[in-house]
């Protein structure tokens, strides 16, 4: 069975041969099994955003192999590599950039009309997904009709809207109070169980990364056990 996720020895330097060269990942290596979520705990500055970006293949390393789901995605051509970020990656970002002119169900319904699913399909999807979060009383309203957490919530439906084999996010229940948090993350672990979702989450919360299955630290350039 292939993995969610696998990289090895990952290598980043910005502004390379100059006097401001500065090595952020220097061989880093993780394998994120099918149905595991995985914690990634990072101080500010280490290079976390720079390893999700890698990962999510939004970013090239200098050096290094990543496979998506079994796929070799390093020296893949763009047209591989957008293919892979659309069908097998879901992102959360710290920023969620909905639509504004669309609704919450519709956010979570478009993605998967993108990628070719049927609109009877792709709408019980979304209403399965937002329900699972708490937002089954949210569908029609619009992001500016929405709290901070609601919409981090119709991010997290967004992200596996396209039933993703790898999920990346950052902090994605930072704007949630214990409980909301509690339940956003029940939802990850169940699809993940259900599914073979693999998961790689950054996040600074201690009792989350609690929960999670593993953590990894990412320290001077390299992951290690957390
Ligand atoms: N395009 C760039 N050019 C030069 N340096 C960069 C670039 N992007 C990031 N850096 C530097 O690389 C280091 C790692 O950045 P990164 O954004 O990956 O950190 P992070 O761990 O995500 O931090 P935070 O938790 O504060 O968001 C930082 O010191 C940052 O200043």
């Amino acid at each position: 069975m292939s993995d969610a996720l696998l990289l090895e020895g990952i290598e980043k330097t910005y502004n390379p041969g100059r006097a401001n060269a500065l090595r952020v990942l220097g061989g880093a290596a993780l394998r994120v099994e099918k149905g595991e979520v995985v914690g990634l705990v990072a101080p500010s500055g280490a290079g976390k955003s720079t390893l999700l970006h890698i990962a999510g293949l939004l970013e090239t390393p200098d050096a290094g192999r990543i496979r998506i789901a079994g796929e070799p995605a390093d020296g893949a051509s763009d047209r591989v590599r957008t293919r892979l970020r659309r069908d097998r990656i879901g992102f959360i970002y710290q920023f969620h950039h909905l639509l504004p002119e669309f609704s919450a169900l519709e956010n979570v319904v478009l993605p998967q009309l993108a990628a070719g699913s049927g609109s009877g399909a792709a709408e019980a999807r979304a209403r399965d997904l937002l329900d699972r979060v708490g937002l089954s009383g949210r569908l029609d309203h619009r992001p500016a009709e929405l709290s901070g957490g609601e919409q981090q919530r119709v991010a997290f439906c967004r992200a596996l809207a396209n039933a993703p084999d790898l999920l990346l996010a950052d902090e994605p229940t930072g704007n949630l109070d214990p409980g909301t948090s509690d339940r956003v993350f029940d939802a990850l672990l169940a699809l993940a169980r259900e599914t073979g979702l693999g998961a790689l989450i950054a996040t600074h919360n201690l009792e989350l990364s609690r929960r999670m299955d593993r953590v990894v630290r990412l320290e001077d350039g390299v992951l290690v056990p957390g």
